[in-house]
Formats: C-alpha cells, structure tokens, sequence
C-alpha cells in the first residue's frame, strides 16, 4: 500500500496521492508512514493534530507559518469537502524563496501536502462544510505562529471564489516588509 510522493514548485514540498485498496465495500488507504515518509526524505515524526472545520464555501484560512527557531513541518489534507490550498516559500535561504504552489486537496482522493518549516499555507474552501486535518512534527507555538496577507500584491496569490469569511487577524496584517522578514527570520535561525 504506497503513497505517492511528487515533487512541486517549491524545494522540500511534497503533493502526496494515496493508493487505495478498493473493494466492493468501497476503499482502504494508508494516509501516514513513518518509515514510507522517511523513505521519500521526510522526517515525519508527528507530535499533534489539528482539525479546521469551515461553514461557508469561500472561506479562506491564511497565509500562516511559523518563525524559527520553529521547525513545525505540517502534513495537510481535506478530510470533507474541497479546498483550493496554497504555499508560498518564506525561507530567504531557499532556492525557491518566495515561489507559490496551488493544489486542490479533495475530501474525496484525500490528496494531501507535505509543508515544511518556513512555507506559509492557506486555503480556500469551495463547498460548505469543508474540513482540514492537519498533522504536525512540532507543538503549536503561539509566540511564533506568523502571517502574511492572502491578498499581498508581493506575491500575486489568486482566490478562485469571493472571499466568504476572513478572520480580522488575515485581513487587517501589514503588507510584506521583504527587508523585515529576512531580519526576523535571520534573528530566528540564531536562537
Ligand atoms: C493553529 C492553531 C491555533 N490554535 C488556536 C489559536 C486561536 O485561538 C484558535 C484559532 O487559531 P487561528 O485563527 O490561527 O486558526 P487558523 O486561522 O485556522 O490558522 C491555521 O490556518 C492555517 C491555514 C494553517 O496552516 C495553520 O494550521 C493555522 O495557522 O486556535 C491552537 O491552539 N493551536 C494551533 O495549532
């Protein structure tokens, strides 16, 4: 039973397709290995899980990541429904810095994204009654969880519905401040 691991616009992310085992009963798939992850160059040792549950077809969650010294890496996939999920690259030191990747994560091929430390993720659901589960290799760090704006022209992401529902702290954010990030997250690899 393999998952699939491909690569993607942004170095370390992984779009990771199931191979489910199906019957007459419907289906069986692994959604998480250690040794399979670990076996594609992914130390997926998860310490917690989180699930985003969203009303309105249109919501939008992001974009978040977290500041060093966090290296939370997230493993994401829809669990009900349908979201159009994105990445954006904020590691200055990566070759893609700054690159953005799109995928759609679907409750119904449970299609997921590997999103390591310092890429910013966000989504936008595109059914009512959509749900996220997510899978972290690091506790949650409220002092350095981070945003930027979803709709920061530094980074041309586009939405493909009118956003529904925005949480004050994901619109109301600062517009990029490029010589900023690079500081802050410099002061963060030193700690
Ligand atoms: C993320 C998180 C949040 N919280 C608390 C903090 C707030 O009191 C409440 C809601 O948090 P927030 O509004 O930041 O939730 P989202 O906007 O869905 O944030 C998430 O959305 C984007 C798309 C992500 O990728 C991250 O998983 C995460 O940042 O839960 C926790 O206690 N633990 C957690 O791991």
């Amino acid at each position: 039973m393999s998952l699939v691991f491909e690569p993607t616009a942004i170095d370390g992310v992984r779009h990771i397709r199931l191979a489910p085992m199906a019957d007459e009963r419907g289906s069986f798939a692994r959604t998480w290995c250690r040794e399979t992850f670990a076996a594609n160059g992914l130390d997926a040792a998860m310490v917690q899980t989180s699930t985003s549950f969203n009303v309105r077809a249109g919501t939008l969650r992001g974009m978040h990541f977290a500041w060093p010294p966090a290296t939370e890496c997230k493993l994401v996939r829809c669990t009900r429904g349908r979201v159009f999920d994105q990445l954006l690259d904020l590691r200055p030191e990566s070759p893609t810095y700054l690159a953005t990747v799109s995928v759609t994560l679907d409750s119904a091929l449970g299609n997921a994204l590997w999103i390591p430390r310092g890429v910013a993720h966000g989504f936008q659901t595109l059914v009512d009654d959509s749900e996220v589960f997510y899978m972290m290799t690091e506790a949650y760090r409220g002092d350095l969880s981070a945003g930027v704006r979803a709709d920061d022209p530094a980074f041309g992401l586009t939405w493909p519905l009118p956003v529904s529902a925005l949480s004050d702290r994901d619109r109301d954010g600062p517009l990029f401040d490029e010589a900023a990030h690079r500081q802050r997250y410099a002061a963060g690899l030193e700690r």
